[in-house]
């Protein structure tokens, strides 16, 4: 039987990277799709070792580039049947701060990319004549309000109102829209946040990952793996039956 293809966002490194190591082990080819082509071609060499992988050069939030990559996904492993929305910028900006630029840049990233990723799996699921499966980044940020995050925090409660949505829209095509919401995962975009609360206030990066960790149930921060294995639910069989959700993998930070 043909494989399962799966395209993934933001896939050179942190959580698209770890989604790309476990949807190969469930026996997905997969396009690693990325702005960084350099990181894209090690994460695909490293999964062609045991598996079937391609790197794509995408920017998520340019609409063009997205259907080219998509339709390259699908000239080069013959379909396409998971998309994963992964890619995202996470930058700190207290509410005070935020400029017109920032706004638009991290709104086209974060935003525009669901939307560009969505309509770009409609036509390749359309044409192959079958539907799939849409799964996309939200945060536990997109659950409450974080502090200093307001422009982040915008974007992922947006992901969430547009999964829904789309999950309404796309029932009839035999797609299903879900999405996934991390709590504080070991990337280089949580390094990142982390460092700049840290210098913000006079501290250090593990004082900066300690503000956003300390109210975490389960004691420990969240690995991209915990990430990907929820990510693997929503990409198989086991979720047929399930559309226009955002599952929390926070170790216990938000209870709705
Ligand atoms: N790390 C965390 O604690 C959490 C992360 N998330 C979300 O998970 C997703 C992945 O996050 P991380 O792995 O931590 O991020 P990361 O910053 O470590 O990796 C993001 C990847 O996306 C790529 N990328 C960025 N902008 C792009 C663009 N315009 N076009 C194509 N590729 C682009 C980067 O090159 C990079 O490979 C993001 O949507 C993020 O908001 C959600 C909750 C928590
Ligand atoms: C980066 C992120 O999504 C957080 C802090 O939840």
């Amino acid at each position: 039987m043909a494989k399962k293809v799966a395209f993934i966002t933001g896939a050179a490194q942190g959580i698209g990277k770890a989604i790309a190591e476990r949807l190969t082990k469930d026996g997905f080819a997969i396009a690693v799709a990325d702005f960084n082509i350099e990181g894209a071609q090690k994460t695909a060499d490293e999964l062609n070792k045991t598996g079937q992988a391609i790197a794509v050069q995408l920017d998520v939030s340019k609409r063009d580039e997205v259907f080219a990559a998509v339709e390259k996904t699908v000239a080069e492993l013959g379909d396409l049947n998971v998309v994963v929305n992964n890619a995202g910028l996470g930058p700190t900006t207290p509410i005070e701060t935020i400029t017109e630029e920032q706004f638009e840049k991290v709104y086209a990233v974060n935003v525009g990319s669901i939307y560009w990723g969505i309509q770009a799996a409609i036509k390749a699921f359309r044409d192959k004549g079958h539907g799939g499966k849409i799964i996309n980044a939200s945060s536990q940020a997109g659950q409450v309000g974080n502090p200093n995050l307001a422009l982040y925090s915008g974007t992922k409660f947006a992901i969430r109102g547009i999964t829904q949505t789309a999950a309404r829209d796309l029932a009839k095509d035999g797609i299903t829209v879900n999405a996934y919401c991390p709590g504080i995962v070991k990337t280089p975009m949580m390094m990142d946040i982390a460092h700049q609360v840290g210098q913000e206030n006079g501290k250090d990066d593990e004082w900066g990952m300690k503000q956003f960790s300390k109210d975490i149930a389960l004691g420990r921060l969240s690995e991209p793996s915990d990430v990907a294995a929820c990510v693997s639910y929503l990409a198989g069989p086991d979720s047929d039956y399930m559309t226009g959700q955002a599952l929390l993998i926070d170790g216990g930070m938000v209870f709705n």
